[in-house]
């Protein structure tokens, strides 16, 4: 199956890009959401969290307390360095299972690996080729503090644990700019679903 890593930095739009892709009939594997699922209540990931950083990390329904962990690790390097060994095993993990049964059941010849990280993690070697959502820095900072209401210090703190975005663009072999209005974003993301149609 032929693989597109589709990232950004965070509150670029991966997510606004993706559902333009399913619109488009297009198979996505979010990574943000089995990085939620890996610590569900129950889980070996659970479990794991909870030895490493005590019984704080995990909330009253039993799954990782994802405000907790997100107030620790964005503020402490060492901390966000040993939830991400705990983590990124078990997430690469789901990845491969999500794209052999899609392989399995016959799900089209190509897939979307939205994936925040895919820089950060190194993960461009694993793909074919590699879709960024860029916006300019000013845009993303305001689009985060709107979308999760939080202070612009806490949105500064989350933008500078990844890698400017701007320096992925020149790795990237199609950049997305999603500076423009939803309807701009989407003529951009038709354009390129035709030409990767033509060449996959
Ligand atoms: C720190 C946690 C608990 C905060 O949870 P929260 O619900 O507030 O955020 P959520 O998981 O929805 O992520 C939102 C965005 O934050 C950014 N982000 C998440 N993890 C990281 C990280 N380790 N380093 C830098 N940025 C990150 C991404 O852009 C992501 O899209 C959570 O992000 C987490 O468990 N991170 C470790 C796993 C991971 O690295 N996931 C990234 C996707 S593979
Ligand atoms: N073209 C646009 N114009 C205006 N607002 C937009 C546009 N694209 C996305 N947004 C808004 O910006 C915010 C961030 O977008 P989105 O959630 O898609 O980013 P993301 O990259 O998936 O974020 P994360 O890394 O946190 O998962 C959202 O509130 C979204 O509604």
């Amino acid at each position: 199956m032929y693989k597109i890593g589709l990232t950004g930095s965070i509150a670029t739009g991966k997510s606004t890009v993706t559902g333009m892709l399913r619109d488009l009939g297009a198979k996505v594997i979010d990574c943000d959401r089995i990085a939620h699922d890996v610590v569900a209540a129950g889980t070996e990931g659970v479990r794991r969290v909870a030895a490493a950083f005590g019984p704080e990390a995990v909330g009253p329904g039993g799954a990782m307390d994802r405000e907790y962990m997100g107030r620790l690790v964005f503020g402490d390097k060492a901390a966000k360095k040993r939830l991400e060994e705990i983590l990124f095993p078990l997430i690469y993990r789901r990845i491969d299972d999500d794209i052999e049964a899609l392989e399995k059941a016959g799900s089209g010849s190509a897939v979307f690996l939205d994936m925040p990280l895919l820089y950060e993690v190194k993960y461009d070697s694993y793909v074919d080729e590699v879709w960024l959502v860029y916006v300019p820095y000013e845009v993303q900072l305001a689009r985060l503090v709107k979308r999760d209401g939080c202070s612009e210090e806490e949105a500064k703190r989350r933008i500078h644990s990844q890698l400017p975005v701007a320096g992925k663009k020149a790795l990237a072999d199609v950049v997305i700019d999603n500076s423009g209005t939803p309807e701009e974003t989407k003529t951009q993301v038709l354009f390129q679903w035709r030409r990767l149609q033509s060449r996959i």
